[in-house]
């Protein structure tokens, strides 16, 4: 269930707003600190603070979608709140049907997110995909518009754009269309068709993708490769609905999706002039980028496994020696995902099993090479990859919340506070508001977990 914090101090708008929105049966739960494992809250502040900061941090960490309200005079001022990882910032104004809505429409992303064809196709649980899965489910299931889906080589732009049709509410056909693989004296009757005897060769009439795309979506893969004098046509049957064969001179009609993805920054073609200004407006009304694996180190090890699962047909993950492991988390990754599988397809080649994934199943030219500088940290013959792109500190999660609060400027003193505070709170969580549970979890005596639960009543949870 969503959660609401009141972080203003008790100020009487904020008391107010808590009650009128518990009064119209709006589904929260009052908390002391972020509930992590729901998918969205509710905080009231009167001013940026550390402790809204903390919060949002903490929320942003655990997934969850925070809407932050300040007073109704509109002295918070929302930006450095949306840089601290709100979701949405506004000033209370009294109106609660805005704010069920923006609940559900959070309940919806996440739901359509979880959801197995999602899953299924583009696997990971980083903050950093879970980001740009948001943004391409709210542009796909939310709207109507083209999306243009950007990012590095093997980043996952083709699966990203057949989750986009799945998700849409278009019915027809997903057309793909790679336009590195098709010769630019032939795109035009790939994309529009041609009329029988339109150039040399053409024997026969042919539909093309734009026919094939009616009612369903486009996918131009690489569209910066789309020649310049198509681009005009592309965009006519984006706008109006309408084109004509190569050779023909009738009018056709087709109403399609344009899902578009790039690795080049199409804005800079756009500057050189080799990419048509109304055209780039045009397709990339929503962006989506995917984020490369060095930004989703958390996702190396599910994806290896699920890939060895691909090679060889097996129903669970294989073990993994600790020192593969650690070579998996500490190379880089130039080609992304088609580089890790194409590891763990090659490893998978080597192993024999049953047993674990061992250091002898990498290959000679995949394993940390003696005498180099990072030999003993584990690190390999693609470090010409991007440099210090792997931050071993992003590994583990625990590390990575260290991490957030020193970045955020606290000390040592205070992240041993809250860790303990968090721990206890979410130990209470967890056994159902049981106290002796909660601290048989932990380790600890019956009295010391209220005497912690006593002093963050005092300071208001703070
Ligand atoms: N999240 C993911 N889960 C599982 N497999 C993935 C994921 N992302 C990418 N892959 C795999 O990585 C490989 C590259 O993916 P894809 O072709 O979608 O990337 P791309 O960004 O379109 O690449 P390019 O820019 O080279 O066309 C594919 O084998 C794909 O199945």
């Amino acid at each position: 269930m969503p959660w609401v914090m009141d972080l203003s101090g008790r100020q009487a708008w904020a008391s107010e707003a808590i009650e009128t929105l518990r009064a119209a049966h709006v589904p929260l739960q009052l908390a002391d600190a972020p509930e992590t494992a729901a998918t969205a809250g509710i905080i009231f502040a009167a001013a940026q603070s550390q402790d809204l900061v903390s919060a949002l941090g903490m929320a942003e960490y655990g997934r969850c979608r925070v809407l932050v309200f300040g007073p109704p005079d509109g002295r918070l001022k929302p930006w450095p709140v949306l840089e601290a990882g709100a979701a949405e910032c506004m000033a209370w104004h009294g109106q609660v049907e805005p704010v069920a809505a923006w609940l559900q429409r959070i309940e919806d992303v996440e739901t359509v997110i979880d959801s197995v064809p999602v899953r299924d196709k583009l696997a990971g649980q980083s903050p950093a995909l879970r980001s740009a899965l948001r943004d391409l489910v709210v542009a796909a299931k939310f709207g109507n518009a083209p999306i243009l889906i950007q990012g590095e080589t093997g980043t996952g732009k083709e699966l990203a754009a057949r989750v986009a049709h799945a998700v849409s509410s278009q019915r027809g056909n997903l057309v793909v269309v790679d336009c590195t693989t098709i010769v630019p004296t032939l795109m035009g009757s790939e994309l529009f068709g041609h009329e029988r005897g339109a150039f040399t060769g053409a024997v026969s009439v042919r539909t093309g993708a734009c026919s094939g795309a009616d009612q369903g979506s486009l996918f131009l893969d690489e569209v910066g490769e789309l020649p310049l004098e198509l681009q005009p046509e592309l965009l006519r049957v984006v706008q109006e609905g309408t084109y004509k064969r190569v050779g023909g001179d009738r009018w056709l009609h087709s109403k399609f999706r344009l899902i578009c993805a790039t690795n080049r920054d199409l804005a800079r073609e756009v500057s050189a002039g080799s990419f048509r200004t109304d055209l780039y407006h045009r397709i990339a009304a929503s962006v989506v980028t995917m984020p490369p694996l060095r930004d989703r180190l958390e996702d190396i090890l599910c994806l290896f496994a699920r890939f060895c699962r691909e090679a060889t047909g097996a129903r669970t993950d294989p073990d993994v020696d600790p020192a593969v492991q650690d070579v998996l988390l500490r190379r880089s990754y130039p080609g992304n995902l088609r580089d890790l599988r194409q590891l763990a397809f090659r490893i998978a080649a080597r192993h024999v099993g049953p047993g674990a994934i061992t250091p002898g199943d990498l290959p000679r030219e995949d394993r940390p090479q003696a005498g180099h500088p990072g030999a003993d940290q584990g690190q390999n013959a693609y470090d010409g990859g991007p440099a210090g792109a792997v931050d071993p500190l992003a590994v583990d999660p625990l590390t990575r919340a260290v991490a957030w609060a020193v970045d955020a400027g606290l000390g040592l003193r205070d992240i041993k506070e809250r860790a303990a505070e968090a721990a206890v709170a979410v130990a209470v969580e967890r056994s159902g508001g049981n106290v002796h549970s909660a601290a048989t979890m932990l380790g600890l005596t019956d009295r010391a977990v209220q005497q912690r639960q006593a002093r963050r009543t005092d300071t208001g949870g703070a």
